[in-house]
């Protein structure tokens, strides 16, 4: 299973212990920067990431800046994209379960270490539970493509 990774300054930290916690678990990670602590934009990491879920380059997406709002607000610009703050467990369970969140953001000013994986570790495993909510996944996808 592939993963595309991304992060800004402020996320970077956060990033390079996920990075190899994935790496651990056995995932292929394409980490998309930032690769340092000097100041960049977000946009632009969430941005690839979005575009590499969005082709089918990889499965999931994560992205991770200050806050994970950021992250998430420019992720979702992309159709087919479902990327969801999750700082802690209950939402990342939430957004596989309801929404099948294909993009996870984190806040790496907001969220300690050993919860971020944690919350990662839940987000991976937890299955789409279908039903009710593939209707509300279709009105996503009529929104994003009026008139189809
Ligand atoms: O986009 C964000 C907030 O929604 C992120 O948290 C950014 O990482 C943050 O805005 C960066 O802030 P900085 O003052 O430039 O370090």
């Amino acid at each position: 299973m592939r993963i595309a990774v991304g992060a800004d300054h402020a996320g970077w930290p956060l990033k390079e212990i996920l990075v190899n916690h994935l790496i651990d678990q056995g995932w292929d990670v394409e980490d998309f920067g930032t690769f340092g602590p000097d100041s960049v934009d977000y946009p632009d990491y969430a941005n690839k990431v979005a575009v590499a879920v969005a082709a089918g380059d990889v499965e999931r997406g994560l992205l991770i800046c200050g806050s994970g709002l950021g992250m998430a607000i420019v992720a979702n610009k992309t159709a087919g994209v479902r990327a969801a703050v999750a700082n802690d467990v209950v939402s990342a369970r939430l957004s596989r379960q309801h929404n099948d969140a294909n993009v996870l953001t984190m806040g790496g000013r907001l969220i300690a270490p050993e919860l971020a994986q944690e919350v990662l570790d839940v987000w991976l495993t937890t299955a789409f539970d279908g039903g009710r909510h593939i209707r509300r996944l279709q009105k996503i996808e009529q929104i994003e493509h009026p008139g189809m």
